[in-house]
């Protein structure tokens, strides 16, 4: 029999369904989902919890003249399924194909490009806001999970909604998970520890008091018909309504005729209404199910098993060395504390708040908050470690400044997911921060060539003083080994890895090693290069890079980074300061975002391989005679 889904190439195509064949649809959903992510990666856990949800939205609103915008976005397979994706959604965030997030470009039924967490609600008044004023007809509905809830941006699009009393509705997907448990004391209360058994408890309560009272029996019967308010007061309801929302639920997000029932009453409601749904992550695949934080997000993997399918014995990766390196750090320091804004295994974090878990803070989706509160603990004599994703930083880049770098406070960055990441695309490329914490004075910014540069970067960072980042990427490592003491590295001060007479080379982080490899390639073709790896973007060393670059005459630097403001640029402001005209050269991102794609395609593409560079090198050396050292330095 052919399948439902192959009839839907629209929202519309839906409306024609009865309940049962919706419901058919939904496991037909459910299959395709588990059976692309299994060959592409992706989101699983979180767009299975949602696939009743997203049916019940498009059967009930009428999309793209009813606006769906998904906060996060990591949880619109099945909207795009349903949005005329079908044919290419095997494509799902290859190099090319459709992306694993809301994208404008892909469809009409996208309305926000999105991938950090909380937007949904500011961006869905304003675009409601936007209606009125040009006199649009339409709904805006917002989908938010309970662990986006936690960040205060949503807090203050609630309470700006609450306030202009626009027709707005937010549902509020709980799933009592963020990637981890989610966390904090708004989680306990959504999370009805509060109501069901408690609000009968308190029921039972007050009836067998009040029944001893004069004319108790009439109380009784008031109260027995107040089961509502009790559990008004006990339920989110009283926190949304307090904010100026209708509270709507909590209801159970896997039942469709619920859900569309729930959605018709409330679509022509005026003011602003949240409906509260709760769903299971992973819903209908049990190895997702029994394991929603390991199949958030994940890679290739066996639908049998639920078992990864990557390839085994590569490198440990970064960030395994960063969790290792926190823990000996922990050990050393009784001063660190870890910092972590929702992201405790990504970031590595897991083993150090299982070994110390006084010391270590899951502080929910709140990067602004994690980095004020680590300037908070520094002032209070502790040594604080954030470790935020390169692209998540961003958020918090005023509390950077203004909260640890102005006081020169003793915060260290860990910063994962620098440069290129890959599949999730140009929400989450880590690719702006080493402009933009270059610009910070007081900042001490470094990036290590592999793993092992990792772990003494992290050591330095906790010994020197002031606001210190570290960059690394995402991934494996170089394979290089481990040494077991961990030491200091001079702050500002490179290595020199190779010399040669023709070209410096003067690369950072995960380029050093690209670096060396090209000017392996250059030596075949009779150029010999000096290679650096300058470990800070800033403090430069100054020393090193101007000794070589006046030996060799002609310098390239290399970075995956944006070229706008990042390290070639800290090169070439310190020739410009030190009135050296050297012809130079910088290899990195280019001005623009940076699609999704595997990394090493991306690489390729934007020239950042052994084999681009050294290409890219002879290229320009063709136009660039070597200057005389005299006329330059004049
Ligand atoms: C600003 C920001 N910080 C962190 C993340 C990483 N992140 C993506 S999804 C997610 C959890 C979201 O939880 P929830 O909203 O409840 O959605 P669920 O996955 O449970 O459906 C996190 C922390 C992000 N996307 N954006
Ligand atoms: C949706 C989101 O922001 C996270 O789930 C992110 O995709 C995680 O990235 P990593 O897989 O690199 O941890
Ligand atoms: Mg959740």
């Amino acid at each position: 029999m052919a399948k439902l889904l192959e009839k839907v190439n629209s929202p519309a195509d839906l409306k024609k369904f009865r309940l049962r064949q919706l419901e058919k649809l939904t496991e037909e959903l459910r299959e395709v989902i588990v059976k692309t992510v299994a060959e592409t990666g992706g989101h699983l856990a979180p767009n299975l919890g949602v696939i009743e949800l997203t049916v019940a939205l498009h059967y009930v609103f009428d999309s793209p003249k009813d606006k769906i915008v998904w906060d996060v976005g990591h949880q619109a397979y099945a909207h795009k399924l349903l949005t005329g994706r079908r044919d290419k959604f095997h494509t799902l965030r290859q190099y090319g194909g459709i992306a694993g997030f809301p994208k404008r470009s892909e469809s009409p039924h996208d309305i926000v490009d999105v991938g950090h967490s909380s937007t949904s609600i500011s961006a869905a008044l304003g675009l409601v806001t936007a209606q009125d004023f040009l006199k649009q007809e339409g709904k805006v509905v917002v989908v938010i999970g309970d662990g986006s809830m936690t960040a205060g941006l949503a807090f203050e699009g609630l309470n700006n909604a609450g306030h202009l009393k626009k027709d707005l509705i937010v549902i509020l997907n709980d799933n009592e998970m963020s990637i981890s448990p989610n966390v904090g004391a708004l989680s306990s209360f959504l999370s009805r520890k509060l109501t069901g058994p408690v609000a009968r408890r308190l029921k039972r309560e007050l009836e067998s008091f009040v029944s001893h009272l004069p004319g108790g029996e009439h109380l009784v019967t008031a109260i027995r018909k107040s089961e509502d308010a009790i559990k008004c007061l006990l339920t989110p309801g009283m926190l949304f309504e307090a904010l100026g929302f209708r509270y709507v639920g909590p209801i159970p997000g896997h039942n469709l005729e619920t859900l569309i029932d729930t959605l018709r009453n409330v679509k022509n409601l005026e003011g602003p209404t949240l409906v509260h749904v709760l769903t299971k992550k992973g819903k209908g695949y049990r190895p997702a199910e029994e394991e929603p934080e390991k199949f958030h997000g994940l890679g290739p993997f066996d639908i049998k098993t639920g078992k990864p399918k990557t390839s085994k014995n590569k490198p440990p990766s970064y960030t395994s060395v960063f969790s290792k390196t926190m823990v000996r750090l922990g050990e050393m320091e009784p001063r660190l504390v870890a910092i972590t804004a929702a992201m405790p295994s990504g970031t590595g974090l897991k083993a150090f708040s299982e070994r110390f878990p006084e010391r270590f803070f899951d502080v929910g989706i709140a990067e602004q908050h994690a980095v004020t509160f680590a300037a908070g603990l520094a002032l209070g004599g502790m040594i604080p470690v954030c470790a935020i994703y390169s692209t998540f930083l961003q958020r918090a880049f005023d509390q950077i400044i203004h909260d640890v770098a102005l006081t020169n406070l003793h915060v260290v960055f860990a910063i994962d997911r620098a440069g290129i990441v890959g599949e999730d695309g140009p929400t989450h490329q880590g690719q702006f921060d080493l402009t933009y914490l270059r610009l910070i004075p007081n900042m001490i910014v470094m990036a290590p060539k592999d793993e092992n540069e990792l772990q003494h970067m992290l050591y330095t960072a906790v010994k020197c003083q002031g606001p210190v980042a570290v960059r690394y990427p995402r991934g494996a490592g170089e394979g290089a080994s481990l040494d077991w003491e961990l030491k200091e590295i001079p702050i500002g001060k490179g290595e020199i890895f190779r010399e040669g007479e023709d070209i410096l080379l003067v690369a950072i982080g995960n380029m050093v090693y690209p670096a060396l490899k090209a000017a392996d390639l250059l030596a075949k073709e009779g150029l010999s290069a000096t290679v650096i790896n300058a470990r800070f973007v800033k403090p430069l060393d100054e020393d090193l890079i101007t000794e070589w670059a006046l030996r060799t005459g002609r310098v390239v630097t290399i970075e995956e980074n944006t070229l706008l403001g990042g390290f070639g640029s800290a090169v070439l402001e310190l020739f410009q300061q030190k009135g050296l005209r050297f012809p130079v050269k910088r290899i990195g991102l280019p001005d623009k975002f940076i699609e999704h794609g595997a990394p090493a395609l991306l690489r390729e593409k934007y020239g950042l391989t052994p084999e681009k560079i050294a290409e890219e090198v002879k290229d320009w050396l063709l136009h660039q005679e070597r200057p005389d050292i005299r006329v330059l330095t004049a």
